[in-house]
């Protein structure tokens, strides 16, 4: 395929994910089936075209005048991917697939890109009814925390000190353009793939089927250090899901102590067993919740780590399109599961042991304001300053999260490079 006919195919895609709030892949897949000639390398770019179509969607709205899928494929193309309005004709032109030429309106308004007038939300990509949590928090920097939300993530990996270290992996990985990440000490990190470059497929390497490294962002690579920071022997991953933190925890506990992991869905644990063999890691112990209750790790665990559900607003830079699906209903359902796995989650901690609350959230209810609430329940708990242990633990010259008055730590794409992720740790009195 062309691009003119790429372009059509996007705008297609697009219509049917705004019309039917369906998920990109779905409707990515759903458009293959129906039109078997085209190649994987089209459906990479239409897929792209329309992830970054969707990232902008409210400044495009603006800059063409108009909220429909044409506006947003065509200005993507000339715009985000810089072919240029001479570009973007050209490829119209090129094509019987093509759509329809570009106006006069839509060339002149491209030309001019103007995001004059616009409101802040418009400006930084965030949906209107999330605007003013952002704002509350973020301040004079909400509209570029969102802007930087807005943009493509890169790769990064944890390497797996249970199986080797950071420049071995560079090494044996030479082909790929890996450089050590700014904060984590076990991170590499891949640029973005561009416009319509496809992004490596670092599953397919040698390196990750020996269980040499793991795809995961840097900030839950720094949550997890941040727990193996305090040197726990007995560790409950109280919502371990497919075992992402686990994994990083086993790899700095160096197959020392205890790790439990947990969910309250067996089948959310369903990968954990291949990725723990591959790992390396021999003191992880799955608890099933089927098979098996934790009335045994009550009042002694030295750390329980709770990554909560939450609504993802920290990862838009991966699913933009759930930035456009994420509702006030899903939200509020989002805050009572963590309410409710703070209180469940609490009692396993042994008095003087301590309690890490993370979020790939960037909204202060999923963040400071539920670990408050918490403690105004519990008075057996108190937060334990991350501001005074980043420079110590990552370094003085590493980049600072923004932290709270009682030092929770909140990541983002704009102040740490890495994506929007909450750590709230707490300790249990020892009287508790
Ligand atoms: C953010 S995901 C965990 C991701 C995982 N820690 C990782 O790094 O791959 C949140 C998990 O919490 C689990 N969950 C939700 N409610 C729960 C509850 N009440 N008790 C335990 N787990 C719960 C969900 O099933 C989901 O797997």
């Amino acid at each position: 395929m062309k691009d003119g006919g790429r372009l059509a195919a996007a705008i297609d895609v697009l219509t049917e994910v705004d019309t039917y709030r369906r998920p990109v892949q779905d409707g990515l897949k759903e458009w293959g089936r129906r039109n078997r000639f085209a190649g994987s390398g089209d459906r990479l770019v239409i897929g792209n075209l329309v992830f970054d179509a969707l990232r902008h969607k409210l400044s495009l709205s603006h800059i063409m005048g108009s909220t429909g899928a044409r506006a947003h494929i065509l200005a993507t193309y000339a715009l985000t991917w810089e072919f240029g309005v001479d570009g973007l004709v050209a490829a119209l032109a090129d094509d019987r697939f093509a759509p329809e030429p570009a106006t006069a309106e839509e060339r002149a308004r491209l030309e001019s890109a103007d995001l004059d007038g616009a409101a802040d939300h418009v400006r930084a990509d965030v949906p209107e009814w999330l605007w003013s949590q952002f704002a509350a928090a973020y301040g004079a920097d909400a509209v570029a925390e969102g802007q930087a939300l807005a943009r493509r993530a890169p790769i990064d990996l944890r390497v797996n000190r249970l199986k080797g270290d950071r420049d071995r992996v560079i090494r044996r990985m030479g082909h790929l353009p890996l450089e050590p990440t700014p904060i984590s000490p076990v991170g590499l990190r891949l640029p973005p793939a561009r416009a319509k470059d496809k992004a490596p497929h670092v599953q397919a390497e040698e390196g990750f089927r020996k269980g040499w490294f793991e795809l995961q962002d840097e900030a839950s690579q720094l949550a997890a250090l941040v727990a193996t920071s305090l040197a726990p022997t007995q560790v409950l991953d109280y919502c371990a899901g497919g075992g992402g933190k686990t994994l990083a925890l086993a790899g700095e506990l160096g197959n020392r102590g205890q790790i439990y992991a947990h969910d309250a869905l067996k089948l959310r644990l369903a990968p954990i067993y291949e990725r723990l063999q591959r790992s390396g890691a021999r003191n992880v112990q799955v608890r099933d919740p089927q098979a098996a209750t934790l009335d045994d790790l009550k009042d002694r665990m030295d750390l329980v780590f709770l990554d909560v559900p939450c609504s993802g607003t920290g990862v838009w830079r991966r699913r933009p399109d759930s930035k456009w699906r994420v509702t006030e209903n899903a939200l509020q359902g989002r805050l009572r599961e963590q309410s409710q796995v703070l209180d469940a989650a609490c009692g396993f901690v042994r008095p003087g042991g301590h309690l890490l609350y993370a979020t790939c959230s960037l909204l202060p209810c999923e963040n400071q304001q539920q670990l408050g609430a918490f403690l105004a329940r519990n008075a057996a708990f108190e937060p334990v300053s991350l501001g005074e242990r980043w420079g110590a633990l990552f370094g003085e010259d590493a980049a600072r999260p923004r932290f709270s008055e009682e030092g929770y730590a909140t990541l983002s794409p704009a102040t740490t490079g890495t994506d929007g992720f909450f750590i709230g740790l707490l300790r249990r009195r020892e009287e508790g």
